[in-house]
C-alpha cells in the first residue's frame, strides 16, 4: 500500500466506511453544477450586501423564471420574489386581501417548487448543513412530497394556516431559498473601509455555508490591526475617521475617547486643513464633531507616518525609503524636499514632531498607541472576524477554472514576473502568493517571537508596499495628499499589470502559471473600479479576465455610474450582473422591481453537472482512490460476502 492509500485507510479502515464514501462522491458527481458567486470591493455598505444576498445576487429571479409555470401572472411573480427577499415586508401586502389563504397557499406551492429545483445542486449531507429552521423536517417533507403528493401537501399547509403559522414558515423557507440559491461565495477582497458596516458584512459571510475571501489591501490592514500591529492600527483609524464612519470601530468595541482626549490636547487649536471627513452624508455629524473628527484624523496620520517611519527603517529589505517623508520636512521654510524638488507644505502645525527625531512618538502618543493596541487585542468580536479572515481567507483561489485574487501579479514592462524578496527568500509569480500566503496564515493565531513580528510588518507591507499584489501601485500619497497640493505628487502609479491585462496573451500566460491550461478559464480581480460612465468595460484580454470592482462603496457610485457587479457561474455558464439599485426600489407597493442588468459571459450548450467540471475531476480522482483502497480490502470482505454482493462489488470497482 503506498503512502497515499495508507493515509486514505486511517479515515476509511473498512470496506463499509471506504465503500459509503465512494458512493456518496458518485452521487455528487451527477449533481447539477452548484451556483457560484463572485463579489468584491464590498467596502463596508452594508445593506447594499444585505440586498444583494437577499436578492441571491440575482439568481432567485432566474430560477423563479424557469420554476414557477407559465400561467403565473408577471404581477403573482413580482410578489412570490418579493416574498423570497422581504418576508416581513411583504406579508403586509397580504395582510387585507380576501383571497389571502389561497394567494399565500400558492405562495408556498411556488416556494416548494423553487426549493425543488436548488435541491438538484445539493448533496443531501450539504444539504443538511444549511437547514437550521425549526420547521426543517416541516419542510423537508412539503419539498419531498409536492411533485407526488398534492393532498398531502395541501392538508399539511391547511394545518399551518389553522395553526396561525403561515408567516414563520414562509420567512423559513424564503431564508432557505436564499441560502442554497449561493453554493459558494466568492469575495475577492476589500470588506472594509468607506463605509461603515464591514463588520456587519462579516457576519454574514461567516453565516453562508461556504465563503472565502480573497484579501484585500483594505482586508490584510484590519488583520494586521487584530494582530496588534500599531501601524496598521493607526491607518484604520485614520481611514475610518477619513470617511466620518467610526460605526465599525465602535461595534469592535475600540474606545476613541482616548484619542480625541490627546487631540484635543495638541491639536485644539489647528483648523486641520484638509482633514474635513469624506462624508456623502452632511446630516450624519454636526459641525461640532466634524471638528472633533478632523484633529483626530490628523493627529492618528501623524502617528501613522512616524510608525510607518519606524517600520520602514526596521525592514529594509521592504525597500521602501522612498516613503520615508519626515525626515524631509524643514521646519522652518514650511516645505518638503521629495525627489529632489522643494515643495510647500499646507499645513506648519506639527506639534509633535521633533525636527531632530521625527519618527519617534511622543510619550503621550506612545501610550495612546498602547492603549489603542490593547482594545484591538482584547477585542472578541475582531478578533473572531479576523479569525475568519486568517482561516478563509488566502492571496488567491483557483474554482472551476476560475483563478481570482484581488489586484495583481507584479510583473515588469515587458509583462515579465518581478522576483521579490522581502527578507524571507526570492519568490515571483504564483510562487510570490504561495510565500505570502502561507506565512499569514501560519501567522495565526497570534504568536509571539521574531516570525510573528515580521507577519505583522509583512501585513502592513501588502496594504501598502509597491510590489504587494493586493496593492500594485508605486506609492500609497497619503502625506502628499495631506500636506501637498502638487497634483503630480498625488498620482499613484498602478503596476504595468493593468494595462497589459488588456492583452489576451498575458492573461493566458497568467492562468498557466497558475495550472490553468484550459480554454474556459478565467481570471477575476477588484481593486480598481471599473467607471462603466465613462464607457469602461469590466471584460479585459478579450474575455479572459474580468474586472468586478463596480462601486458597492456608495463613495464610488457616482466614479462607476453603477451600484455594483456581480459575476455568476452556475450550471450554465457564467453571466455578469450589473446591480443598478438598493432596497428602496426593489420593496415597492407592488413588489420587486428588476433593477439589474444580465450579460452572458459563457453559455453551455448543455447544463453541467460536477462531473462536467473541473471540481467533478477532483472528486474523480478521489474515487479512483478509493477504487484502489477497497481493492487492498476486498479479500477480506468477500468471504463475508455472497456471491451476488461480490458481483456488484466487482461492477462498481470497475
Ligand atoms: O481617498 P481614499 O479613500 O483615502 O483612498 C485613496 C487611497 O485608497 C487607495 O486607492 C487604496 O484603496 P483601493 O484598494 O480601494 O483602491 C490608495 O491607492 C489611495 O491612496
Ligand atoms: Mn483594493
Amino acid at each position: 500500500m503506498n503512502k497515499a492509500l495508507r493515509l486514505l485507510s486511517e479515515r476509511f479502515p473498512d470496506y463499509e466506511s471506504a465503500s459509503t464514501e465512494l458512493l456518496r462522491l458518485t452521487s455528487i458527481l451527477e449533481l447539477t453544477k452548484g451556483t457560484e458567486v463572485f463579489v468584491s470591493d464590498l467596502h463596508g455598505s452594508h445593506e447594499t450586501f444585505e440586498n444583494l444576498i437577499r436578492i441571491g445576487f440575482g439568481t432567485i429571479e432566474q430560477i423563479v423564471d424557469s420554476t414557477v409555470s407559465v400561467d403565473t401572472s408577471a404581477q403573482e411573480k413580482r410578489e412570490l420574489l418579493s416574498m423570497i427577499y422581504y418576508p416581513q415586508d411583504t406579508f403586509e401586502l397580504y395582510e387585507h386581501r380576501v383571497d389571502r389563504k389561497e394567494s399565500l397557499t400558492r405562495v408556498v406551492s411556488n416556494m416548494l417548487k423553487v426549493m425543488n429545483t436548488l435541491l438538484g445542486t445539493y448533496s443531501m449531507g450539504r444539504f443538511n448543513e444549511v437547514m437550521t429552521s425549526k420547521f426543517d423536517a416541516v419542510i423537508w417533507d412539503l419539498v419531498n412530497r409536492n411533485a407526488t403528493n398534492q393532498g398531502y401537501v395541501l392538508s399539511v399547509i391547511d394545518n399551518l394556516f389553522a395553526l396561525h403559522l403561515e408567516n414563520n414558515i414562509i420567512s423559513d423557507m424564503a431564508i432557505l431559498i436564499r441560502k442554497l440559491s449561493i453554493q459558494k461565495l466568492h469575495v475577492i477582497g476589500d470588506i472594509y473601509d468607506r463605509g461603515s458596516g464591514a463588520d456587519l458584512i462579516v457576519d454574514q459571510l461567516i453565516d453562508h455555508q461556504e465563503c472565502d475571501v480573497q484579501w484585500g489591501n483594505h482586508d490584510v490592514v484590519w488583520m494586521g490591526a487584530a494582530y496588534g500591529s500599531e501601524a496598521c492600527i493607526a491607518n484604520v483609524l485614520r481611514v475610518s475617521l477619513r470617511y466620518g464612519n467610526i460605526g465599525t470601530l465602535i461595534r469592535y468595541g475600540i474606545h476613541l475617547i482616548p484619542l480625541a482626549t490627546f487631540a484635543l490636547k495638541y491639536y485644539g487649536d489647528d483648523p486641520a486643513i484638509g482633514f474635513e471627513p469624506k462624508t456623502d452624508d452632511d446630516e450624519a455629524m454636526s459641525d461640532a464633531e466634524k471638528d472633533l473628527n478632523k484633529i483626530m484624523h490628523k493627529a492618528v496620520a501623524i502617528i501613522q507616518f512616524k510608525l510607518e517611519g519606524q517600520l520602514i527603517a526596521r525592514r529594509p529589505k521592504f525597500n521602501m525609503d522612498s516613503r520615508l517623508l519626515l525626515d524631509k520636512i524643514d521646519f522652518d521654510q514650511n516645505t518638503i524636499k521629495i525627489n529632489g524638488e522643494i515643495h510647500k507644505l499646507s499645513s506648519s502645525f506639527f506639534p509633535t514632531i521633533d525636527p531632530e527625531d521625527p519618527y519617534s512618538l511622543t510619550h503621550d502618543e506612545d501610550e495612546l498607541i498602547f492603549r489603542l493596541k490593547k482594545c484591538f487585542l482584547e477585542s472578541y468580536r475582531l478578533q473572531a472576524h479576523a479569525n475568519f479572515l486568517f482561516e478563509k481567507g488566502g492571496m488567491y483561489k483557483v474554482s472551476n477554472n476560475n483563478l481570482f485574487f484581488h489586484g495583481c501579479v507584479p510583473v515588469d514592462q515587458d509583462g515579465d514576473f518581478i522576483p521579490v524578496d522581502l527578507g524571507r527568500g526570492q519568490y515571483q509569480g504564483k510562487s510570490l502568493f504561495d510565500f505570502l500566503n502561507q506565512t499569514i496564515k501560519n501567522a495565526w493565531p497570534i504568536k509571539v517571537g521574531e516570525n510573528a513580528e515580521y507577519s505583522k510588518d509583512l501585513l502592513w507591507y501588502l496594504w501598502t508596499g509597491p510590489l504587494s499584489p493586493v496593492f500594485g501601485k508605486d506609492k500609497m500619497a497619503t502625506f502628499e495628499r495631506y500636506f501637498t497640493s502638487d497634483q503630480l505628487l498625488h498620482t499613484e502609479k498602478k503596476n504595468t499589470y493593468f494595462s497589459l491585462r488588456e492583452n489576451e496573451a498575458f492573461c493566458i500566460k497568467l492562468l498557466g502559471e497558475f495550472g490553468l491550461n484550459s480554454t474556459d478559464a478565467i481570471i477575476i480581480n477588484g481593486h480598481i473600479p471599473v467607471s462603466v460612465r465613462r464607457g469602461e468595460n469590466p471584460k479585459k484580454g478579450n474575455g479572459k479576465l474580468m474586472v468586478i470592482d463596480g462601486g458597492f462603496s456608495k463613495a464610488y457610485q457616482a466614479q462607476t455610474g453603477i451600484a455594483g457587479f456581480t459575476l455568476i457561474h452556475d450550471a450554465w455558464g457564467r453571466q455578469l450582473f450589473t446591480h443598478l439599485s438598493h432596497k428602496e426600489e426593489i420593496v415597492a407597493q407592488s413588489g420587486y422591481l428588476n433593477k439589474f442588468k444580465k450579460e452572458d459571459l459563457s453559455r453551455h450548450k448543455k447544463l453541467h453537472k460536477v462531473k462536467d467540471c473541473p471540481e467533478g475531476e477532483v472528486i474523480t480522482e478521489r474515487i479512483d482512490d478509493l477504487k484502489d483502497l477497497l481493492r487492498s480490502y476486498q479479500p477480506a470482505s468477500i468471504c463475508l460476502t455472497s456471491p451476488k454482493v461480490s458481483h456488484i462489488q466487482q461492477q462498481v470497482l470497475n
